[in-house]
């Protein structure tokens, strides 16, 4: 067993960033680096304003940074020092060639693991934190082994972050599980403890599992899959509420009463977003076709196709809700983040909707807390258009607050569940006034009371709710 005193973490992004900085947060006695190879990324690293926005995080790198926990681009001296290296760099879905549009792009894990290779002079503990597809660290040990020389030994270890968005900090601190596979081999085993010793400063050990390689690496897209097949299945079913009367939040209430269900994961949407959740979806459907299973494959796509579902049904109620027509209207949308709490705009059902709003030649005004305004524009550009940023600056404005987006609207739109968007918090009264009559809000949250909202003036439509719901 390797007593880890270096840490390096390959890839500084959200689950590199956060993942690492807690390590150095809870092991003064171990050395911590995060490198990457985006310097702009590692320059905001370094300075007081993060590159991502989590909360509790700032708390966590501020009391570390200089002392054990360090930011750089020099990534072969921070491999060269380290016992333990975790490669946790993107896997985004492929864009072209084989398995395009399902299959993860596994470049990046190519590229750290060869750099690992290249530059290692002594044995090193390899640990895949990346989310990757069913049997890749066998891929990693064949290019560590096909590239190693001597005595050099690698130990590949598969350990999946769980981490979500927003509550990054939180889950860090007080993770449901560590998951830790290894090769079932001595050399394997010894790997595996010597990693769950780096936890266990922190995290009781019965949460800590161990397993093999293969079972590590499925379960991260296992338990993805299941968390987005709730969604998608309190999604359907607030289809079949809109069309009865039946409300959706009574409805997942009641079930998650149950204790085999439990009541988490059941909250009705405008669609999920997050870079994890289709990805990783897709990633397992690509996989079930790969070793021949489409009854399996099909299965889990279904879970994507209703996801799309859910967010065209939004945007189809908006228009006909708006008497068939958004042309020129004033559309307010709050909320552009995949969720409360974050910054990170990656598959918001937002980006959809406000794409459809545009197509539909509806005027596109949008507040978002956290979201920086350029990252909107990149967000909803579309690749290879001429002057597309002037076209787009012509169809929406990105607004200082609610009160501006929603001056002059139409309809106001809720996206994302900021608290800041809830009854309490906003004053919708002074929204409802500065609007065209007659005024429309759309609620994709289930955040707001909607009696409250209607007694206001304005109509309401919330997802998975009927609006003569109770009263025949
Ligand atoms: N975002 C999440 O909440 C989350 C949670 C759990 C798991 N994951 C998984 O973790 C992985 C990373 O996700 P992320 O959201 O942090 O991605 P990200 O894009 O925010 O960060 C990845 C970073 O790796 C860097 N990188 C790529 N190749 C490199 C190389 N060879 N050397 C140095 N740096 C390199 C990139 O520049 C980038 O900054 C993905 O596999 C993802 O599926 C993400
Ligand atoms: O009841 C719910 C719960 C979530 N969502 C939406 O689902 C998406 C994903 O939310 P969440 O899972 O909370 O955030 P992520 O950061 O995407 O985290 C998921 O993806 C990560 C990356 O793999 C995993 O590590 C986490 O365990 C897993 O929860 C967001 O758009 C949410 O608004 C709903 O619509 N209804």
């Amino acid at each position: 067993m390797v007593d880890v005193k270096s840490i390096c973490c390959i890839g500084a992004g959200y689950v590199g960033g956060p993942t690492c900085a807690v390590i150095a947060y809870k092991c003064h006695n171990i050395k911590v680096t995060i490198v990457d190879l985006n310097q702009a990324r590692i320059d905001a690293w370094n300075s007081d304003k993060l590159p991502i926005y989590e909360p509790g995080l700032e708390e966590v790198v501020f009391d570390r940074r200089g002392k054990n926990l360090f930011f750089t681009t020099d990534v072969d001296a921070a491999i060269e020092e380290a016992d333990l290296i975790f490669v946790s760099v993107n896997t985004p879905t492929k864009k072209t060639g084989m398995g395009a549009g399902m299959a993860a792009d596994l470049a990046y894990i190519e590229g750290a693991t060869r750099r690992i290779a290249e530059v290692a002079t002594r044995s090193k503990i390899v640990v895949e934190k990346s989310t990757v597809p069913c049997r890749t660290a066998e891929s990693m040990r064949t290019i560590l082994e096909a590239n190693s020389t001597g005595s050099i030994h690698f130990d590949i270890l598969s350990n999946p972050e769980f981490l979500a968005e927003g509550t990054a900090i939180k889950d860090l601190l007080n993770p449901d599980r560590v998951l830790i596979g290894a090769l079932q081999t001595p050399e394997g085993i010894s790997a595996q403890k010597s990693l769950a010793a780096v936890y266990q400063n922190w995290v009781p050990e019965d949460r800590v599992i161990t397993t093999n390689l293969w079972s590590s690496e499925l379960s991260k897209l296992a338990a993805n899959a299941l968390l987005a097949q709730r969604i998608s299945s309190i999604n359907a079913l607030s289809a079949i509420c809109e069309a009865t009367g039946a409300d959706v939040d009574e409805v997942a209430y009641a079930c998650g009463r149950d204790s085999r269900l439990g009541s988490k994961f059941l909250k009705a949407s405008v669609g999920f977003g997050g870079s994890c959740f289709q990805k990783d979806i897709l990633n397992l459907v690509y996989l079930s076709q790969q070793l021949n299973l489409p009854e399996v494959a099909d299965y889990w796509q279904q879970v994507v196709i209703m996801n799309e579902y859910q967010k065209k049904r939004f945007v189809r109620k908006i228009i006909s809700t708006l008497f068939n027509t958004i042309t020129n209207k004033r559309i307010a949308v709050l909320g552009f983040a995949f969720k409360k709490d974050t910054g990170d705009t990656r598959e918001s059902a937002a980006i959809t909707l406000i794409k459809d709003f545009i197509d539909e030649n509806a005027h596109v005004a949008i507040y978002d807390p956290k979201v920086e305004h350029e990252q909107i524009y990149m967000d909803l550009a579309e690749p290879g258009v001429v002057d597309n940023r002037k076209q787009l600056e012509k169809r929406i404005s990105i607004c200082a607050d609610a009160y501006e987006a929603c001056k002059g609207a139409d309809a106001v739109v809720i996206v994302t569940e900021w608290d800041e968007f809830k009854s309490d918090q906003l004053d919708y009264q002074r929204i409802y006034d500065n609007m065209h009559k007659p005024a429309f809000l759309f609620d994709g949250r289930l955040l707001l009371d909607a009696a409250q909202i209607r007694a206001i003036g304005f109509k309401v439509h919330i997802i998975g709710k009927n609006e003569l719901a109770g009263t025949a």
